[in-house]
């Protein structure tokens, strides 16, 4: 797929809250002038800045201002990388939250399976380069460092580093594309405690700014179609046309998903099961653009833990493929659009233990790819940030995303995603630093 077209087909240009003037709207780049999609990229500048009267001012990607920032953090979750970091970093992520200590070793289980290496930090180091490549291929003179919640390299000490390197301003993008405590706030409230701590130093920290959600950005979409695409061409073709989509994600608590939002208005399930929801969904329509067969669909959830008798997400991925093999159905694609790179969530539960299950109902399964390090992710990295380097800088701008659901907000309004016990987040309307 050339990357021009990228999101040819089920593209919808829509407009953030407060960028420009409904005169501009739709009509504001003269690349998307007469498109069906009303929408096209050139050179991936998609975005355009509009003056205060609604007026074109010039594509902003040729700009390549990042003003205020002076860098972009990326933010990761981390994973051990040697059998020595599997428990420590089991206590790092699980510190103060009552996972029961058979699920620990059950976890555990699955990293000495693979050495004890996850290689979620592996594929961040193939990011941070892919980001480095593509800022300097478009002229975008701004240092990437990586950090993680909880392994190395520790978010604190990065942010150290980039404090005492003279950084004032930050852009962060987390490795999470949704809504939910877990796949916000919660990196949120890790940027407000390694601030906290960087002023117990005695440091002035510096200003954090989440990037928003990219679930329905077509440089995340995209990707995913052709991973989708390719698992089916392994398919026979006999039963390539008949085969089901298990869109999965990490199961939460039904409590937390129900109250994921700006607000909970979104249903069952809050923002975060429409966010999945809205881009299986995509994905479902830009595959049948391609190949002309609409193919059925189910969002269905993995690595569940936590106690039996709170309600989580689901049905969990295996109990669905049963489920599949009983309705008939000849053939699966696993489409894990809740990660954005194959980390362990991907690798053993869906490459080891659903697929074993798979192989033991008889149903011939294929696991699509995440974005991972894709250049057109990359490009979207740095699209989020001119935007919101804009943003900043009192300019409207042309904010993309595909689908029914529009860009989300920059800003995670007061109590977004609460914590069971509220804590301090940054880069939200409710941080005690702005
Ligand atoms: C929504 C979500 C994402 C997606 C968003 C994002 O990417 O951030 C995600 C990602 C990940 N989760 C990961 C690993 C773990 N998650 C755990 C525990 C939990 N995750 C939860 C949710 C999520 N998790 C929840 C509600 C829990 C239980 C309570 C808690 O502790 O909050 C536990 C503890 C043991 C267990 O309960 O399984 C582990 C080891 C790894 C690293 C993989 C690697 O090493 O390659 C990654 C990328
Ligand atoms: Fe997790």
């Amino acid at each position: 797929m050339a990357f021009a077209d990228y999101a040819r087909g089920v593209a919808a240009h829509t407009r953030g809250p407060g960028g420009g003037t409904p005169g501009s709207r739709g009509r504001a780049s003269r690349y998307g002038k007469g498109r069906a999609a009303g929408f096209h990229r050139r050179d991936g500048g998609w975005v355009v800045a509009v003056s205060a009267a609604g007026g074109r001012i010039g594509v902003m990607s040729d700009a390549h201002d990042p003003t205020p920032y002076d860098a972009l953090l990326l933010l990761s979750f981390g994973g051990p990388e040697g059998p020595d970091d599997v428990v420590p970093f089991l206590e790092n992520v699980t510190r103060g939250r009552g996972i029961p200590k058979e699920r620990l070793k059950e976890v555990g289980q699955h990293y000495f399976l693979f050495g004890g290496v996850s290689p979620i930090n592996e594929q961040n180091r193939a990011l941070l380069a892919a980001l480095r490549a593509d800022f300097a291929a478009h002229g975008l003179d701004l240092p990437v460092h990586w950090g993680n919640r909880n392994w190395a390299p520790y978010l604190t000490d990065v942010l150290r580093e980039m404090t005492l390197a003279g950084h004032r301003r930050i852009a962060v993008l987390a490795t999470s594309a949704y809504a939910s405590y877990s796949g916000c706030r919660q990196y949120r409230e890790n940027l407000a405690d390694s601030l906290a701590a960087l002023a117990a130093e005695g440091l002035e920290p510096p200003r954090v700014d989440k990037l928003r959600h990219y679930f329905n950005h077509p440089g995340f979409v995209r990707p995913m179609v052709d991973g989708v695409l390719a698992s089916l061409a392994e398919l026979d073709k006999e039963i390539r046309d008949e085969a089901h989509f298990a869109f999965t994600t990490h199961s939460i608590p039904t409590a937390s998903a129900d109250s994921s939002g700006p607000v909970p208005e979104h249903g069952d399930g809050g923002a975060y099961v429409r966010q999945h929801l809205e881009a299986a969904r995509l994905i479902v329509d830009a595959v049948r653009e391609e190949t002309g067969v609409e193919h059925p669909w189910r969002l269905v959830y993995q690595s569940r833990s936590g106690a039996p008798h709170i309600p989580w997400l689901e049905p969990d991925i295996c109990d669905h493929l049963e489920e599949l093999r009983s309705a008939g159905a000849p053939a699966a694609v696993m489409i894990p659009i809740g990660f954005v790179s194959d980390h362990m969530e991907v690798l053993y539960d869906l490459d080891t233990e659903a697929a074993a299950k798979a192989a033991e109902l008889g149903l011939p399964v294929r696991r699509s790819a995440t974005v991972g390090a894709d250049p057109r992710f990359a490009a979207t990295v740095r699209e989020l940030l001119l935007e919101r380097a804009a943003t900043e800088r009192g300019a409207a701008v042309e904010r993309c995303a595909l689908g029914a659901l529009g860009p989300s907000h920059d800003l995670c309004p007061v109590g977004c995603c609460p914590a069971r016990a509220p804590r301090p987040a940054a880069a939200g309307a409710d941080s005690p630093r702005l």
